[in-house]
């Protein structure tokens, strides 16, 4: 009922209509009610709304490794202080002996007013930890050369052919395999012991990463580095047969979320590439296990349309409800303007289900851009993970009809045309001519929420564009309609001088104004070029061009490639967020290898920025 009153948005009217059929809502009663939906219809919906009527909800629970690491984190913060402080660095540690042991030199640690001196604190880390990624060894990719036979046939200038093999031979730097010693001793690790090799991001992203694998894939295959890149999805597809998904990125902290799943795409394309049936053969199983983690449970939303259609349709949401074992003592410092532990616990699963996003954080989970307590991200559905999933749908009945699976075939075009039809009927806007994020007003145990056009976010966030990426395996849209879009695109602001920018609001936090992120470029500059109009595909290579120029002239001046940069300026490396900027890095090189195969790069033309 409180709901249905409070989606009227006329409480005192509803009231009134109750009044004569509830004789016992006594005045001071009915003004309570009243006042309280009046405040409740104005505030927009937050994190403690969410998460009353979970049912399947099962976690992994914590190791008592994580849990000791991270009072490990806490007690480090307290002796030296926030400046330069990274938090995940704590959960990283490898134990040199047993949890008991290192506990017990742990609690006799002096303590000066509770606080750990810090030479102390060195000592001790010093004496029972190896160094936070030594568990991942450094290993030589074994399908590396140095100039790999027809690498980037486009490329003609020799400033961009020196630094493309530059940016190729990173690989080597980027490579690891999990130490001996993980699988020896795995309770002395939160490093997850995954059985191929991999290409890590780089940086304080010592692991693997879900969807930075895919971009990284992207790379490795111009690369001509076929095996390493299929030693990547092997990992993957281990993380789906033990955990039912792909986690985030391969330590136990974090097993109760995952990233935008392109687990198909990777497949696809290597598939492509190299023919290897048998490798999707081997493939499939895990990607329809995947699938079935994403279109059930608490991801799923069932949305009906204004003609009455009911559409399936996916969310993010994590099973957790703590802070980030890697970022906890920030977390709980976020938390701390929350009183009440449930409303603590809901704030603490936004924060992870943005996690799983892969937009960690954006305005675009936000009902207020400035205040990350509004993260709303459980009662959004994204435009950009339901058009991953569609892309899954296509893949796997691809995959399927390769092998001859009929059965299955039918089964996920069906899918695929089903979540084509939703994606056109909740998130299509008509009159901004994009694809927006629907919110559902309400987290409760509704089996189906009514679409109201009031619900679609209308702010604009680059992931409005994202549906294009599907162009190259829909049947097409009409000429007319990518023109409209195309011109939507670019009246949006989101094009700077140097690639698209995330959002649109300048409120410090990294997937957000003026960041550029290397895989919103692809998908978009893809999509353009996949239109099949030629406007879209000349636009989709000046994005490309700009994005070329700026991660060129980043890399001369700081020696490295970045995990995102500031497309306000060429050459300009990015900021915000709650950890430092970081090189490396996977998905920054593999699209930069990527786009110069596409695009190619003419003799005559200049690298250097445009002023
Ligand atoms: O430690 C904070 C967060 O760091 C990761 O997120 C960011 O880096 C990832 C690796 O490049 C990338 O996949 C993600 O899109 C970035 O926002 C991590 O994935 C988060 O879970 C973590 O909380």
């Amino acid at each position: 009922m409180f709901y249905c009153i409070l989606k009227s948005g006329k409480p005192m009217a509803v009231i009134k209509h109750l009044l004569p059929k509830m004789p016992y809502l006594s005045f001071h009663f009915s003004f309570f009610l009243f006042s309280t939906l009046l405040v409740m219809s104005v505030i927009p919906p937050r994190a403690a709304a969410s998460s009353s009527c979970i049912v399947d909800d099962r976690t992994y629970s914590t190791t008592p490794l994580v849990s000791f690491l991270q009072r490990l984190q806490s007690e480090a913060l307290k002796t030296l202080g926030p400046s330069s402080f990274d938090p995940k660095f704590y959960v990283d540690l490898p134990l040199k002996k047993d949890l008991s042991l290192t506990e017990a030199a742990f609690w006799k640690l002096p303590r000066v007013k509770g606080i750990i001196p810090e030479n102390h604190l060195h000592r001790f880390l010093e004496a029972y930890f190896d160094d936070a990624g030594d568990d991942m060894v450094y290993t030589e990719p074994e399908d590396f050369v140095p100039e790999p036979v027809e690498f980037l046939p486009k490329v003609f200038n020799p400033k961009v052919r020196v630094w493309a093999l530059e940016v190729h031979s990173l690989w080597k730097n980027l490579s690891r395999r999990v130490s001996d010693n993980v699988k020896k001793y795995p309770e002395r690790h939160t490093l997850l012991p995954l059985p191929e090799p991999v290409i890590i991001p780089g940086s304080r992203f010592r692991e693997v990463y879900y969807w930075d694998s895919y971009w990284i894939i992207r790379g490795l295959l111009v690369s001509k580095m076929y095996d390493t890149a299929k030693a990547i999805v092997n990992n993957l597809v281990w993380l789906v047969d033990a955990y039912g998904h792909v986690l985030n990125g391969a330590r136990v902290y974090y097993a109760n979320r995952s990233q935008p799943p392109l687990l198909s795409s990777m497949v696809m394309e290597i598939y492509t590439r190299t023919g290897d049936l048998e490798f999707v053969r081997k493939s499939l199983p895990s990607l329809m296990k995947e699938y079935t983690f994403w279109i059930s449970g608490i991801h799923k939303v069932m949305i009906r349309d204004l003609h009455g259609h009911k559409h399936s349709l996916s969310r993010y949401y994590a099973r957790w409800n703590k802070p980030r074992p890697e970022s906890a003592t920030i977390d709980e410092e976020s938390a701390s303007k929350f009183l009440n532990d449930s409303d603590k616990e809901a704030f603490y699963r936004e924060v992870a289900s943005t996690a799983e996003t892969g937009w960690d954080f954006s305005s675009r989970w936000m009902s207020n851009s400035f205040d990350l307590s509004t993260l709303s991200t459980t009662s959004i559905v994204p435009v950009d993970l339901n058009t991953y999933l569609y892309k899954v749908e296509v893949d796997i009945a691809f995959f399927a009809q390769q092998l001859g699976d009929i059965k299955t075939y039918e089964k996920f075009f069906k899918a695929s045309k089903a979540r084509q039809f939703a994606i056109r009927s909740i998130f299509w806007n008509a009159e901004m001519n994009q694809w927006l994020d629907y919110w559902i007003r309400s987290n409760d145990c509704e089996d189906v929420h009514q679409f109201e056009a009031r619900n679609q976010n209308d702010r604009i966030f680059a992931s409005n564009f994202i549906p294009m990426w599907n162009w190259k395996h829909s049947s097409g849209e009409n000429s007319i309609m990518v023109e409209r879009i195309l011109e939507s695109f670019q009246k949006s602001g989101l094009l700077r001088g140097a690639g698209i920018v995330t959002s649109l609001s300048n409120n410090g936090q990294q997937w957000d104004f003026p960041n550029g992120w290397s895989p919103l470029q692809h998908i978009i500059i893809e999509g353009l070029s996949n239109s099949g109009s030629k406007a879209a595909w000349e636009l989709a290579q000046d994005i490309a061009v700009r994005w070329i120029r700026t991660n060129y002239a980043a890399y001369n001046t700081t020696g490295a490639m970045h995990e995102k940069y500031d497309v306000e300026g060429c050459g300009k490396v990015g900021g915000g967020g709650e950890y430092k900027p970081q090189t490396g890095f996977g998905w920054s090189n593999g699209v930069l290898l990527a786009l110069l195969e596409e695009f190619g790069w003419p003799f005559d033309k200049d690298i250097e920025c445009r002023s």
